[in-house]
């Protein structure tokens, strides 16, 4: 894929994946707008300067505001700070947020976007892999508490989504890998030619070549046919969370020092495992999920340094906290093949237990 791609969620907005694509984005800011917050992430402060000075040609007021970085952005502290900027600064229901970073800024500029007022629009820009496959595509927007990953947000579409890929020129590799588990991810729940595509690291992983473009829109496309026929997680949109009962819970009792991808990684592993020992899948299955994950660097196994016993405790209670979970019944997305998800409700505790001593280091 050398030129630029739209990619047409629903009825409702654009993803413009391409080179040199961010010049597009103050012409995405819907008509009517006034005011603009740009909110991003301190790596993105040199293209948050661009944004204001395309924001004002087009003839908009520019607010900027550089987040803590990654997960630390996503606090009910933060998003308390920019109401108040948006107060401040006499934003109404016509103007717009502009979120440019990763996947946590653009999960707390949806979450204040869909907050103030009850909900502006937002021109969602990520500068990350995971962003541009998943976090600003679909809706989701959202903080963390500290019981648990993003148990505060809110369902939010955007008014676009712009995908600039020379932006990811900067992102250190261990970000650009960790985000490719959430393309292998719909690879695994709908599109194997993202698994055959992936298994080339080489190419997989090359900003400059043709198969990371072709993997990221592979993955924008089965993201946006999921949430356009289920945006707010009835039941077909809870595929995209395969693997991340077991990652959320590995994020909280980490204290959000794991990246996310790489716990989503090790959290397929988990479910693969479970799985297995379900009868839902064969050890061929379980292999190939290691097989890919392990091609692209990603971690497969999880190290607990210290009791394994109060670990676990930990991680089951946060799992609990799940939002698939209904009543006390835990609720996993799992594969009975390779883009056939199913369900997993309430799988035996000793089986569990297992899948967790199966992932330890
Ligand atoms: N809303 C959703 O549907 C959804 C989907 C998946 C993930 N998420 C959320 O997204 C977050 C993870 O996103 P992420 O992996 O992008 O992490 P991140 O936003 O924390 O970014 C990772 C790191 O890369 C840096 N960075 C970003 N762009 C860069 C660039 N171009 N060059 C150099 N450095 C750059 C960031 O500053 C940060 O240090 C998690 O909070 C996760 O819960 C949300
Ligand atoms: O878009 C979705 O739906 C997803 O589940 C995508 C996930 O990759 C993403 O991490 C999402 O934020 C998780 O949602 P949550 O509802 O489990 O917090
Ligand atoms: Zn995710």
């Amino acid at each position: 894929m050398s030129d630029t791609k739209v990619i047409r969620v629903g009825d409702d907005y654009d993803v413009v994946i391409g080179r040199g694509v961010l010049s597009e984005v103050a012409s995405r800011v819907p008509d009517g707008a006034q005011r603009v917050l740009i909110v991003h992430a301190p790596v993105m402060a040199a293209a948050a300067e661009r944004l204001a000075e395309q924001a004002a040609v087009q003839g908009l007021e520019p607010t900027s505001v550089e987040l803590p970085d990654a997960e630390a952005a996503k606090t009910v502290d933060v998003a308390a700070r920019l109401w108040a900027v948006l107060a401040e600064a006499g934003f109404t229901r016509t103007d717009a947020v502009i979120a440019l970073g990763g996947g946590a800024t653009t999960d707390l500029g949806g979450f204040v976007a869909a907050t103030w007022l009850r909900g502006v629009p937002v021109v969602q820009v990520p500068s990350t892999v995971l962003g541009m496959v998943d976090a600003a595509v679909g809706g989701k927007t959202g903080i963390n508490i500290a019981e648990g990953k993003n148990l505060v947000g809110s369902f939010h579409p955007p008014a676009a989504v712009v995908c600039d890929l020379d932006l990811l020129r900067t992102l250190p590799r261990a970000d650009l890998v960790a985000g490719l588990a959430e393309v292998v991810k719909c690879g695994f729940i709908s599109d194997p030619q993202i698994l055959r595509l992936a298994a080339d690291a080489e190419a997989a992983t090359d900003v400059d070549g043709s198969v990371l473009p072709e993997l990221i829109a592979r993955a924008v496309q089965v993201k946006a046919d999921v949430v356009t026929s289920d945006l707010r997680e009835a039941g077909l949109r809870e595929i995209l969370n395969y693997g991340h009962t077991f990652a959320h819970a590995v994020e909280q009792v980490s204290g959000f020092s794991w990246r996310h991808g790489d716990a989503v990684a090790v959290g397929m592993m988990y479910v693969a495992e479970l799985a297995r020992r379900s009868g839902l899948i064969d050890e061929l299955l379980v292999e190939q999920h290691r097989e890919a994950l392990q091609l692209l660097g990603l971690p497969t196994s999880y190290a607990v340094d210290g009791d394994v016993d109060a670990r676990w405790t930990a991680l089951r209670a946060a799992m609990g906290r799940d939002k698939k979970t209904r009543g006390s019944t835990l609720r996993f997305v799992a594969l009975t093949a390779v883009a056939a998800p199913t369900r997993l409700a309430g799988p035996d505790e000793t089986l569990l237990r297992a899948a967790y001593e199966a992932v330890l280091a």
